[in-house]
């Protein structure tokens, strides 16, 4: 089987390549990434020589680009992660977006009909990963998103990522493409661009530098570790049914504050500073615009059904992450230097 997987050099994408690529190496994976600024190939360094492993530096949004490969290359399943995903960035420029999130999902599933359609579809998979956001945001309490929930996404990203899903399932009821859908909640582990809380917060704190939280802070978040990810989109895409979604979640809510008192406390143990030294970085900025409160999500499908469970405590998780950063500081220069510092340095500002 030849898997085109796009954006693999990115966070959850290179977990996806690197799971598949030494799990079956039977399969052939084509890793498609435009190489944009959170696309690394440092996160692929260890596999990026095995025998059933290819880069295609190309950009979905070029349909002409897209078609050409189809044709030549001739997949079997498409596994699509490529997307612009952080929401602050999205508020700024809500059209790169469009552009990549939902033109670009359309250009692959344009090519994979044009491709797969006189075929008969025997055999293929179109298997799109998204993310929670689609389904809105909840107040404290009880409430979960469930694959029932109706969308209500708020932010530009969410906007693009819920556009994309419907058009994915319109191909599916127009065209029969066989697809699959699932809708995660936030990711956190090794390789995580730094303009997420998480790395974010890591980064900052390494240098001794203000630690922005949002508001007051008491937004919550449902954290999976990155590696669980990609064991859920493995269950996915071999059991799962044509046609549904199946929501992944860590079952594992933190206020925004707690976390970050927790991440501080943790970066103090480990790096042998007084508890609490990290905590006095904690800056209380301009809340994000149309902040959403809260994300919760059942995984009880893909538990029951798929047999898929974290295999990670958070803590353990957590734990395990800013081990990888401290061990890998020469990956966190790299990227956050440069086109970085602008970035951040107008981000911060703003607030
Ligand atoms: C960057 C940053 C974020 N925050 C807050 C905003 C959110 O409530 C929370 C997490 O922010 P982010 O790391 O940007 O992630 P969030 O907006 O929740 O979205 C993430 O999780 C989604 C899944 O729920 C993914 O689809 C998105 O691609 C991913 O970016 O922390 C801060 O308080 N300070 C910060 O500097």
């Amino acid at each position: 089987m030849k898997i085109i997987i796009t954006g693999g050099a990115g966070f959850i994408g290179s977990h996806v390549v690197r799971l598949f690529v030494t799990k079956y190496p039977e399969y052939q994976i084509l890793n498609l990434d435009a190489l944009t600024y959170a696309g690394n190939l440092e996160n692929l360094r260890d596999i990026e020589s095995a025998p059933n492993y290819r880069l295609v530096k190309g950009d979905i949004t070029d349909q002409a680009f897209v078609d050409q490969l189809f044709a030549t290359e001739e997949p079997d399943a498409v596994i699509h992660l490529a997307a612009e995903s952080h929401v602050d960035r999205s508020i700024t420029d809500p059209l790169a977006f469009v552009k990549t999130n939902v033109l670009g999902t359309v250009h692959l599933l344009n090519a994979a009909k044009n491709l797969w359609k006189p075929l008969g579809y025997e055999g293929k998979v179109f298997y799109h990963v998204s993310t929670d956001e689609v389904y809105g945001s909840l107040d404290f309490g009880p409430d979960m998103f469930t694959e029932d929930t109706p969308y209500d996404p708020r932010s530009p990203y969410s906007a693009s990522k819920a556009s994309s899903d419907h058009f994915v399932r319109a191909w599916h009821h127009t065209y029969h493409m066989p697809v699959k859908l699932s809708n995660c909640s936030n990711n956190y582990g090794p390789n995580h661009f730094p303009e997420k809380l998480i790395p974010l917060a890591i980064h900052r704190i390494q240098h001794g530098q203000p630690v922005p939280v949002y508001g007051k802070g008491e937004n919550v978040r449902d954290w999976l570790f990155v590696k669980d990810h990609a064991t859920a989109i493995d269950a996915v895409f071999h059991k799962g049914k044509v046609g549904e979604t199946y929501n992944i979640g860590g079952v594992n809510e933190w206020a925004n504050l707690e976390l970050i008192h927790l991440l501080c406390d943790t970066l103090d143990e480990k790096t042998g500073k007084e508890k609490g030294t990290s905590r006095k970085l904690i800056t209380f900025v301009t809340d994000r615009a149309g902040h959403d409160l809260r994300y919760a999500i059942d995984s009880s499908k893909i538990m029951n059904e798929l047999g898929w469970k974290p295999s990670v405590t958070f803590e353990q998780g957590l734990s395990q992450t800013v081990d990888w950063y401290l061990e890998n500081q020469a990956w966190l220069n790299n990227v956050t230097s440069g086109a970085y510092q602008t970035y951040y340095q107008q981000q911060y500002a703003a607030r």
